[in-house]
């Protein structure tokens, strides 16, 4: 996907010769990226801030249409914008709380939403039933919706958006801006929904916690192609090559020195860092060396797998450019 953007300079004067000529620059922002998902999976979809991942969801629901490549989504193209295709997905850009109409009550949204999507009688009461049981919203349908408090809309807005049921659901940032108790409501809906309808779900997210309890599988992408697409204990193991042994030692004189890089001591109490092949040699080590209190071996944070991950690509970026 290329976007094609005006360029000029600052000033009068350029502003004046940008109205006379226009200049352009090509902006790619995704290419080479290709990928499928089976039916019901949860994907991370991850990358740097200006990566790809937004402009690939829009294409992969129909906003944009790509200035090459092949996408086929439910056997459809998604940018011939079918109504048949736009009522089994739904894009939810943010946490999208519900408020387009604040004097109506939440039902009469629900209702207005019923008839936009021509959602059958019965249907629509399953549907709604099924999402108020997930977002506990049996106490919000009959208020105004200017009246409620901004995680009772946040909630709403989730149902909002998902009560023709759609099949798949594209997330872009879902706990973006939310606290973390509403942001831990929207992770174990995201998750009880997909496992109770089967619907598959690629979700872009920032916030580890997201990822770790949502995605077995992770997408990479960077500067516009995949870096990576994999189970996520395998992109712990290729871009964090190291394990945390935390360590209790009854005597203060034990010395760990030549156990791995010493991150922190406190002590007796140490945190070594070892190649997560060498763990399992060096921990059988300490307990054969010294009379040991504690013992944990650590996965790093994905926080840390993330980070490492980036400064590698862009480390390949530096190199390559
Ligand atoms: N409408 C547009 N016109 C021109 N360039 C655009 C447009 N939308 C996005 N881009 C550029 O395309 C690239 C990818 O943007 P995109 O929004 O897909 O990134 P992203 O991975 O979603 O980033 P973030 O995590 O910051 O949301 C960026 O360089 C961005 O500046």
């Amino acid at each position: 996907m290329t976007y094609r953007v005006p360029v000029r300079d600052t000033g009068l004067m350029a502003a004046a010769r940008a109205l006379v000529r226009r200049q352009y620059r090509d902006v790619h922002a995704v290419q080479n990226v290709t990928f499928q998902i089976a039916t019901g999976q949860v994907v991370g979809f991850l990358g740097r801030n200006g990566a790809g991942k937004t402009t690939t969801m829009k294409i992969l629901a129909g906003i944009l249409h790509p200035t090459s490549g092949r996408v086929r989504v439910l056997g459809q193209v998604p940018w011939r914008r079918h109504n048949h295709y736009l009522r089994e997905i739904a894009l939810i850009r943010g946490s999208q709380p519900i408020g387009d109409a604040p004097e109506l009550t939440v039902l009469d949204s629900f209702r207005y939403q019923q008839v936009l999507y021509d959602i059958a009688e019965s249907q629509f009461k399953h549907n709604l039933a099924e999402l108020s049981a997930l977002l506990d919203l049996d106490s919000i349908l009959q208020r105004q919706v200017r009246a409620l408090s901004l995680g009772e809309r946040m909630r709403a807005g989730l149902a909002l958006a998902l009560v023709y049921r759609p099949k798949i659901l594209f997330l872009d940032e879902p706990t973006i801006g939310l606290d973390i108790s509403a942001a831990k409501v929207v992770r174990t809906f995201i998750a009880e929904y997909s496992a109770q309808t089967g619907a598959t779900v690629l979700l872009t997210s920032h916030s580890m916690a997201d990822v770790e309890s949502l995605c077995a599988r992770l997408i990479l992408v960077d500067d516009g192609a995949i870096a990576f697409d994999g189970p996520r204990d395998e992109l712990r193991s290729i871009f964090a090559p190291t394990k945390l042994i935390r360590v209790t030692v009854a005597d203060d004189d034990a010395d760990l020195a030549g156990c791995g890089d010493i991150l922190q001591r406190d002590g007796n109490q140490w945190l070594l860092r070892v190649d997560r092949d060498a763990a399992p040699a060096i921990t059988a080590r300490i307990l054969s060396r010294f009379a040991v209190a504690d013992l944990s071996v650590e996965e790093p944070s994905l926080e840390n797998v993330m980070d490492q991950a980036y400064q590698r690509l862009r480390r390949t970026k530096d190199v390559t450019s």
